[in-house]
């Protein structure tokens, strides 16, 4: 199911309309070329090669590809489109877009990617001592809820089964050790609290800060062991701190329709239409509606349309986006991509969109579908001509950027902890504070791999660090941990620089608590008519996930292609006035 809640004013009153639409996800009938392609794929993969996409077959310098470019002031004045659709950007959504036109008859599209693969935060890389090399996850590896009996399944669990994805339940509460600067130390019934804190901030009211929620459900970690098990049931989660995120967007049941609090703000009324039905929530306060909107995110959520509560780590030596790659492999052509291409600049009017890259060349199309990260847009790697109006850069600087790095060591043998996860309480919040064995049965028992996350500003503060001083603070770690054991030097070490990365600009959004619901609606909206815009950041449900942008590939792919349908449309609306978050005036101080 796919929800979209839309916020409007009826004789003063102000309302939540809250409307649930099913999801369209039709399978594509394999065509003959799309076929050969998957065979293929196979006898490549049976030959331990990836799928075509993922050797880089589909370059720029193809003679296919490289005619189709044009110079830039050419393309604008004279001619037809070169395509009906660029997708910008070759990730979870970009693919999913490409399947969606394809399924729906449109096949003169193409994908531009800067990358040699598709995939995007998707990112797989070969890691260990010469001998002892295994494919590891740089960016996402967990299939986060799966499905529960015959409900609803996470689509990227799907694709996983299609392409028999090796993958290993991963246990988060349930196989964990803790430790602090003393070394190890039982604190599990302080984690505990934790997570019952965590599960508790869906009864929130307003939307501050989660910070603020935690402290009026009277959550106030004080102790180091205390503010590590929130760090793991919060930040490691959201790449960001409660202080920078949404109370409501980060509580993961639907607010307010099902909490006994929300009955104090609203009436729900129930409109029935020929069409559809519609839960209408009344809000007899001023400006309420923008301090209210559907908490997210909705992953774990059986009940709005979540999938479990499993979570699944990719073990596979073909690396996490090879499901990416061979759902691409099985419909699309050499021509329809193009790798190895930045994109620049992007000039758009109200018939026509053009696309120039780092090589001078551009290309034309009726529309195009820009699904670059949130973080590249937020920091004008690709330049807009015209620039974007203004409601859509506040919505794009309102949303937050989290990062997530996860330093990967790799050791002669192992002398660490049995379970799955390991947690450190530091005197610093946030310090070197959640561990992970791979070194362990279902994962890749002997490999002597450890790995250990940090987030948000600790993320940043080691990308602008030499690895030699990161790598010393995390074996001052380990020693704090093992006071008792000589920790050897590691054989390797690695971890991404995913904040400088200018494709990436980060890992994934995070709600901070000043974005309404209205400037969510404004990241989504189509530009002019011709600019759309989609990524896992566009996901009002998912935001931040693999099936978010798995979903809003297929939902901007969709509205795309009933738009030509209708012969041209406005595309996606946005909000020009978002009620309530002008500045004060003077005569509110009275
Ligand atoms: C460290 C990390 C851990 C994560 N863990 C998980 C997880 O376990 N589970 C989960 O569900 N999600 C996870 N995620 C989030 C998930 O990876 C993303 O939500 C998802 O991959 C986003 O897909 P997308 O298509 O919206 O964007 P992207 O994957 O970013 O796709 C956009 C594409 O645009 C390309 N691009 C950028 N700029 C340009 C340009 N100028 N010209 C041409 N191409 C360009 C990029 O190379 C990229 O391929 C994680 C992400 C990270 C970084």
């Amino acid at each position: 199911m796919t929800t979209s809640a839309e916020v409007g004013r009826v004789s003063g009153m102000h309302l939540l309309f809250y409307t649930i639409f099913g999801d369209v996800i039709a399978s594509s009938t394999p065509s003959l070329t799309a076929s050969l392609s998957l065979l293929l794929s196979i006898v490549l993969r049976i030959l331990g090669l990836s799928t075509p996409v993922g050797l880089g077959l589909f370059s720029p310098q193809s003679p296919i590809t490289s005619g189709m470019a044009v110079p830039m002031q050419q393309g604008h004045v004279t001619g037809t489109s070169d395509f009906q659709v660029l997708i910008l950007g070759g990730g979870v959504t970009g693919v999913m877009a490409a399947k969606t036109l394809h399924r729906r008859g449109i096949d003169n599209f193409k994908i531009i990617e800067a990358r040699e693969t598709l995939g995007g935060r998707m990112k797989s890389f070969s890691f260990g001592a010469a001998g002892r090399e295994y494919v590891l996850e740089l960016g996402a590896d967990w299939i986060h809820g799966t499905q529960t009996n015959n409900g609803p399944s996470n689509p990227i669990f799907d694709l996983a089964r299609k392409h028999n994805l090796s993958t290993q339940p991963n246990h988060y509460r349930g196989s964990m050790t803790t430790y602090d600067h003393t070394g190890l130390v039982d604190y599990m019934q302080t984690f505990n609290t934790a997570v019952d804190n965590f599960a508790a901030l869906t009864v929130g009211g307003v939307d501050t800060t989660t910070r603020s929620g935690y402290a009026l459900l009277g959550a106030k970690p004080r102790t180091p062991h205390e503010a590590a098990s929130e760090y793991y049931q919060f930040d490691w989660e959201y790449a960001q701190t409660p202080e920078q995120s949404s109370w409501l967007a980060s509580s993961w049941v639907t607010y307010p329709l099902y909490t006994s609090q929300s009955r104090l703000l609203f009436r729900r009324v129930m409109i029935k239409s020929p069409t559809r039905s519609q839960i209408v929530l009344v809000c007899p306060q001023p400006c309420c509606s923008s301090r209210v909107f559907q908490a997210n995110n909705f992953t774990f959520n059986r009940d709005q349309g979540g999938f479990s509560t499993e979570n699944l780590l990719t073990t596979d030596q073909r690396g996490f986006a090879s499901v990416i790659q061979s759902e691409a492999a099985e419909f699309i052509s050499e021509e329809q991509v193009l790798l190895n291409a930045t994109v620049k600049a992007i000039k758009y009017s109200d018939d026509r969109v053009w696309v120039s890259l780092s090589d001078e060349t551009s290309l034309s199309a009726d529309y195009a579908l820009v699904t670059f990260s949130l973080g590249v847009l937020q920091h004008d790697d690709v330049l807009f001509e015209p620039a974007l109006p203004k409601w859509k850069s506040e919505a794009i600087h309102g949303m937050a950027m989290g990062t997530y790095t996860k330093i990967y060591l790799q050791f002669p043998e192992k002398f660490w902890f049995d379970t799955e996860f390991a947690l450190y309480a530091d005197h610093e919040r946030g310090w070197y504070p959640v561990w992970q064995s791979l070194d362990i049965d279902g994962f890749f028992p002997g490999s002597g791999v450890l790995f250990v996350t940090v987030t948000g500003d600790f993320s940043k503060r080691i990308e602008s660090m030499s690895d030699q001083v990161v790598k010393a603070e995390v074996l001052a770690v380990l020693r704090s941990m093992y006071p008792n054991t000589t920790i050897p030097e590691p054989d390797a070490f690695y971890f991404p620089r995913w904040q400088s990365d200018p494709l990436y600009r980060g890992s994934y959004s995070n709600w901070p608590s000043s974005f309404l619901r209205s400037h969510h609606t404004n990241l989504r909206a189509t530009v002019g008519q011709r600019l759309w815009f989609g990524g896992e950041a566009t996901s009002f449900k998912y935001f931040g996930y693999l099936h978010g942008a798995y979903y809003e590939g297929q939902k901007m792919a969709e509205e795309i292609v009933n738009c030509m349908e209708d012969g041209g449309c406005d595309g996606l609306p946005h909000v020009e006035e978002i009620p309530c978050s002008h500045p004060y005036i003077a005569s509110d101080f009275i």
